[in-house]
């Protein structure tokens, strides 16, 4: 499935991301530094991360919008990211939003679609500063889903959003990633969150995958389960979260 971006050519690979020896520098600091990293298709990874170690980094050079790196990156050309900011063309209806960049001429129902899993249907003419926060966000995920992406990139798609929309979102999320089947990276600071919806979560440290954590719990999950308690204590100690600083 994977297709090769940038870095020599590879043979052909069953993974939805190889990434081999990957060092990505700014003014001779090494952001990321000699990152291995596979992604099976269908697999859900989340990435955790104190701020500044290259989570965003990393997320950008899987996109291709970062070419600038040494090593090598295999990920499919069908590939779609959503950001922290919805990033919506304020003059363009939501269901113009959800094309753009979209090659020829796309139809309109293809938009409409895309709105209608995400819960938007009765917002395709809407424009985009009538929306709210959550809606928002929710177009910029039907603008990756359109794309039929076997890879989705999501870079903390519900950082700015408040507590119960978060909740909707990340669900949604979930009910997405399971319906289309798709790979999923997503970059958060949030362990609730990671633990809730990854097969696999990762945590980066100075430019470096300096853990790894399979959740093999069943979905839904539950936060009262004592093993998703277990999973997340653990996750926060690894990120120098003492409890006491988490209550604070
Ligand atoms: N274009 C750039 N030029 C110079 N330095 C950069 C550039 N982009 C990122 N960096 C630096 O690389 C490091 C990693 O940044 P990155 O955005 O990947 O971190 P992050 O883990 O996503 O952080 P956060 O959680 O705060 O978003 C930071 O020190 C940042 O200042």
């Amino acid at each position: 499935m994977a297709t090769d971006v940038h870095g020599p050519l590879s043979p052909a690979t069953t993974q939805a991301v190889h990434v081999e020896g990957l060092t990505r520098a700014f003014d001779g600091r090494a952001v990321i530094d000699d990152v291995h990293l596979d992604l099976a298709p269908g697999e859900f990874v989340a990435l955790l991360g104190r701020s500044g170690c290259g989570k965003s980094t990393l997320l950008r050079v899987l996109a291709g919008l970062d070419r600038d790196i040494d090593g090598t990156v295999l990920v499919p050309r069908r590939r779609a990211v959503a950001f922290q900011a919805p990033r919506l063309m304020p003059w363009k209806r939501v269901w113009r939003n959800v094309l753009l960049g979209l090659p020829g001429r796309p139809e309109r129902t293809l938009a409409e679609q895309a709105l209608e899993e995400v819960g938007l249907g009765h917002r395709v003419n809407a424009w985009p500063k009538t929306l709210s926060g959550g809606e928002a966000q929710r177009v910029s995920l039907a603008r990756a889903l359109v794309r039929e992406p076997d890879l989705l990139l999501l870079d903390e798609p519900f950082g700015a959003l408040d507590a119960l929309t978060r909740i909707n979102a990340q669900r949604l999320v979930g009910e997405l990633w399971q319906r289309r089947g798709c790979a999923v990276l997503l970059v958060t600071h949030d362990v609730e969150e990671a633990v809730l919806l990854a097969d696999r979560v990762l945590v980066m440290d100075g430019g470096r995958i300096a853990h790894e954590q399979r959740v093999e719990l069943d979905r839904p999950r539950e936060l009262t389960d004592p093993r998703f308690a277990a999973i997340r204590a653990d996750l926060l100690a690894r990120l120098g979260v003492t409890p006491a600083a988490e209550a604070a």
